[in-house]
């Protein structure tokens, strides 16, 4: 089997079309949806996220502010500027760009966010939230996973999902939203003993390890729906995934292809999270 390449920058196309329009009517009653993205250091690889972040805010027509701290900054420092965007009324998300400098106590900055604002969905109020099935920011880049399914087509109540990788950013949050629309989910991750007995079963495989080319055609089942969250650079420093896409497309019924695959859709679902919250202006 040829797998059906699932793309994720024509689904995120027209999902932005989507969000033009809620864009222009809240503005019509005053309101400019407003994100602000922090970024701490000068790391090649946020500098390319947040200036794609504040692009998809122009061309949206949204309010993106950029607040740009040296690697020294001091985590006082960082705490107070999120407060004052707590109380800014012109911003109604906050991100602050993942990784921040080690001195600085990550767990401490996101739970300084307001929830109402915390728009990456990293907020333990809006993880229990999520976990509890309520209403909440859902973390961008399992929640574009979610729609590229939608969009394709594939149905996940009771199908055998396999989710190779447990961070708190996607493998356990992606998971957990499979999970609440009946998947039957398995989390596989550095300790597991037999990949392959897992991955083979699975309907729905989700790749977010972080290793170049970890999944190969042997680790999956014909016809499976494979996604891929990596983001890696392979030895001569080509953008890759954690999917060997050659062989598994051969062998896979849908897959994700990276770039243009999930990546757009982080960002996507972002606008989309920053105009929630700019429609709830103040509550989740
Ligand atoms: N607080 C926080 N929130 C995040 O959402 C967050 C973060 N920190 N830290 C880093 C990761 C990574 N991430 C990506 C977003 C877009 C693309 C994206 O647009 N990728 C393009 C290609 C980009 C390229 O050429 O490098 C694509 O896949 O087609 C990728 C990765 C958001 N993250």
């Amino acid at each position: 089997m040829t797998a059906k390449i699932i793309d994720g920058k024509e689904i995120a196309a027209k999902k932005r079309v989507e969000i033009a329009k809620e864009v222009l009517k809240l503005k019509e009653t005053g309101i400019t949806p407003g994100l602000a993205v922090i970024l701490v250091g000068n790391n090649h690889a946020s500098r390319t996220y947040v200036n794609n972040k504040q692009k998809a805010c122009q061309d949206l027509g949204m309010h993106s502010l950029l607040i740009e701290f040296p690697e020294t900054v001091s985590e006082g420092e960082l705490l107070s500027k999120i407060n004052e965007l707590n109380n800014d009324q012109s911003i109604h998300g906050i991100l602050v760009q993942l990784p921040i400098p080690k001195h600085i106590n990550e767990k401490k900055v996101i739970e300084s966010i307001n929830p109402v604002k915390d728009v990456d969905g990293f907020h333990p109020i809006n993880i229990g939230r999520m976990m509890t099935g309520q209403d909440s920011f859902l973390p961008c880049t399992p929640y574009g996973i979610m729609v590229l399914l939608e969009e394709t087509g594939v149905s996940v109540s009771g199908k055998n999902v396999v989710v190779v990788g447990r961070s708190n950013i996607v493998g356990k949050p992606v998971g957990q939203l499979l999970l609440n629309q009946n998947a039957t989910v398995t989390y596989c991750h550095s300790k597991t003993k037999d990949l392959l007995l897992h991955t083979t079963q699975a309907d729905i495989l989700v790749a977010a390890v972080g290793i170049p080319n970890f999944i190969k055609a042997d680790h999956i089942k014909e016809g499976a729906v494979v996604i891929d969250v990596g983001i890696n650079r392979d030895e001569t420093g080509k953008l890759c995934g954690d999917v060997s896409f050659a062989d598994v497309s051969e062998k896979a019924g849908f897959i994700t292809p990276v770039p243009k695959g999930v990546g757009p859709m982080t960002i996507t679902m972002l606008m989309f999270n920053t105009v929630k919250s700019a429609k709830n202006a103040g509550s989740i």
